[in-house]
């Protein structure tokens, strides 16, 4: 029987002797590479935290004690060692969750996979605990460096800092990495306190020598461990922590297990904050990853553990992939465009970009609300920045792009990928917000293309704009076949007009918006044979309305919109909107996903549980059709 298999909980870890736990820790990472190279997920990052995970649970009482992880995609080690070892379905409908997940266990706090909240949420925890009396239980953070570069982190740590007497652990797991290298300042400040020999290996050493010593060891021991911060410096400048007023303890070597237990029995004594800083190494104990120069197998598809292969490789071309081209050319007519990106170069595409025009891409670290405002300021000085992000990390940015870009009628475009349903990572990644969110942005024109082809034109309109933000949005993965138009009506294309034998006339408006053309289409199909004759159209620019659409929707019997976003304040309800300001009283029905935080699941079982697919949109488009139009006739064409 395994070690693993015998932890249902941190009860059963503590009761481990200490010299079992390495064995345990392989086992550990024996589990992730064979669990995770079945199901994908976010093996690098937590085959980093293994040590440092096991450290935690034997020091700490969760779920007496609070753990809280930022971002939380590194919490498989977590689960593991809180009674959840069934990965067989990781990530999948009805298993576990790729993040913390509260419905999963009473360990679980923080479900949010959006970086740099874990400080917060610990300093709120931290002021109830004290605030109930709680001096029984601890609040514990851990948290990334490349979490810590955003500012919400840096808004918790100033407050954090304030209390003293607020007892608070916070564990910078520090791997150098966030996908790429981490940037910035505060990079390089851990850097620093990474390179020059950590006060702690000097404590220890000191300690192991100064206690050999009679008589005279010990009091100088006591003397040197007592020493003020100038004694410290001389050994590992602590800056910019201890200067906040944070006790700093490290940097520890976070896969030596006794000596982060150590750390963390030290820092649970303290009775303040205290940053514990972890050095470890993301993909640890599994060459492929530790070797992998791009993000260290941050985020894996389902692969083969020993060649790395993936199991089922993903033939087609990416929408990401036709962005990162276009914007080669881009990069090459325009030089006035940048690029920016928050710490996610390689999954937005713009790595090539940043290869080809070096001083015209800019990583700014986890940090989507700098990342517009300094695009508000290139374009405030005459460039044409782009600001490549996914959906939904755009919401944490969305004063930003409404009162330094809008406001300002700036010439911004945004490329927002992972648009829609992205589904396996679960409620906090699906980008259902932004063609809701941005409608309320005076001036922001928002396109949403449905095709390469679409991709690459709607782009450079984009950046023709000088005046007002402009944004593109699209999904996940493969881009599908071209879909062509066959006119175009003011903006809008028209993709389709059906007919129906013995009917004269257009019955259903369906509008396409962006990636669900295809899904149209086949609706389109199935409602002619139901006797719909059915135009299918795609605005292009889904903010503002095109007036066309208005003119279109007032040759129809029916409108029906369809959008890869919530419902609520979406394309639909800003179309309908439209017709009630043109007066024309065409019905409406908007089709879109339910406005609920959505479980994890595949994409596709997602869209087809939403009615998000051609039989789907069909049976809805009938039904309304069928209900709504009895008084005139439901296949007769209205009075134009
Ligand atoms: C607001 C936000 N922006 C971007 C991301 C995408 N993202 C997920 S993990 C990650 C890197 C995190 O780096 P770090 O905190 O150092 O954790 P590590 O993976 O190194 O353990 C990024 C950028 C996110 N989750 N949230
Ligand atoms: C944790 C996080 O935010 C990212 O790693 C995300 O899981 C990546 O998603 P994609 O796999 O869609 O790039
Ligand atoms: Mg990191």
């Amino acid at each position: 029987m395994s070690l693993l298999s015998a932890v249902h909980g941190p009860a059963d870890l503590k009761r481990l002797p200490a010299n079992r736990l390495p064995e345990l820790a392989q086992e550990i990472r024996d589990f992730l590479i064979e669990a995770v190279s079945k199901t994908g997920g976010h093996l690098g990052p937590n085959l980093g935290v293994v040590e440092l995970t096991i450290a935690l649970h034997r020091v700490f009482d969760s779920p007496n004690d609070r753990i809280l992880f930022d971002t939380g995609h590194q919490s498989y080690v977590h689960k593991l060692l809180t009674g959840r070892q069934d990965f067989s379905r990781l990530r999948a409908r009805g298993g576990l969750s790729g993040y913390p997940s509260r419905a999963e266990s009473e360990h679980d706090v923080i479900e949010n996979s959006h970086a740099s909240t874990v400080l917060s949420y610990a300093d709120g925890i931290a002021k109830a605990h004290q605030i109930q009396g709680r001096t029984d239980r601890q609040t514990v953070a851990v948290i990334g460096d490349g979490a810590l570069t955003g500012g919400l982190a840096w808004e918790a740590l100033n407050n954090i800092a304030e209390a003293q007497d607020r007892p608070l652990v916070i564990v910078v797991n520090d791997n150098e990495r966030s996908y790429a290298k981490t940037i910035g300042g505060l990079a390089n400040h851990l850097a620093t306190l990474r390179t020059t020999q950590g006060y702690e290996r000097f404590l220890a050493w000191g300690k192991e020598a100064l206690q050999r010593t009679p008589v005279v060891g010990q009091p100088i021991f006591e003397a040197l461990h007592g020493a003020k911060k100038g004694f410290k410096d001389s050994f590992a400048p602590q800056g910019m922590f201890e200067d906040l007023g944070l006790k700093y303890v490290g940097p520890i070597d976070g896969h030596d297990i006794g000596a982060v237990e150590s750390a963390l029995r030290r820092a649970r004594g303290f009775g303040g904050p205290v940053i514990v800083h972890c050095l470890t190494v993301k993909g640890r104990g599994y060459r492929p990853a530790e070797q992998d120069e791009a993000d260290r197998f941050h985020a894996v598809n389902a692969m083969d553990p020993y060649t790395c292969l993936p199991i089922s490789p993903s033939g087609g071309t990416s929408w990401t992939s036709v962005f990162s081209e276009e914007m080669l050319e881009v990069g090459a007519q325009r030089p006035d465009v940048v690029a920016i990106t928050a710490a996610m170069l390689q999954p937005v595409g713009l790595a090539p970009f940043a290869k080809a025009f070096p001083k015209r891409i800019f990583d700014v670290g986890i940090a989507e609300q700098h990342a517009v405002t300094s695009a508000a300021g290139l374009a405030t000085a005459g460039l044409h920045p782009v600001v490549a992000v996914y959906a939904t990390f755009l919401n944490r940015a969305f004063d930003q792009v409404l009162m330094d870009v809008a406001l300002h009628k700036l010439g911004v475009t945004f490329v927002l990928d992972r648009a829609g349903v992205t589904g396996n990572d679960g409620a906090s990644h699906n980008g259902m917000w932004d063609l809701s969110v941005l409608q309320v942005v005076p001036g922001l024109r928002l396109a949403a293309p449905r095709d390469a082809e679409q991709l690459r034109t709607q782009l450079h309109e984009a950046l023709e704009v000088e005046d007002a933000p402009t944004v593109l949005r699209f999904p996940k993965g493969e881009v599908g076949p071209p879909v062509p138009a066959v006119e175009r009506v003011g903006g809008v294309d028209v993709l389709q007009r059906t007919r129906v034998p013995g009917r004269a006339g257009q019955q259903i408006l369906l509008v396409s918006v962006g990636a669900m053309a295809g899904a149209c289409l086949d609706a389109a199909a199935l409602l002619t044979a139901d006797g719909f004759a059915t135009t299918v159209v795609d605005p292009r620019w889904v903010k503002p309305v095109d007036p066309a659409l208005i003119r279109l929707a007032a040759q129809h019997t029916l409108v029906v919109t369809v959008e890869d976003n919530g419902r609520t304040g979406g394309v639909g309800a800003a179309i309908a909107q439209a017709l009630r300001d043109a007066e024309v009283d065409t019905p409406l029905r908007d089709l879109g996903l339910r406005q609920e935080f959505l479980d994890h699941a595949g994409r596709g079982e997602i869209m087809e549980e939403a009615g998000l697919t051609g039989t789907g949109i069909a049976a809805q488009a009938a039904a309304y059709a069928k209900h709504l139009l009895p008084e005139r006739g439901v296949n007769e064409p209205r009075a134009s």
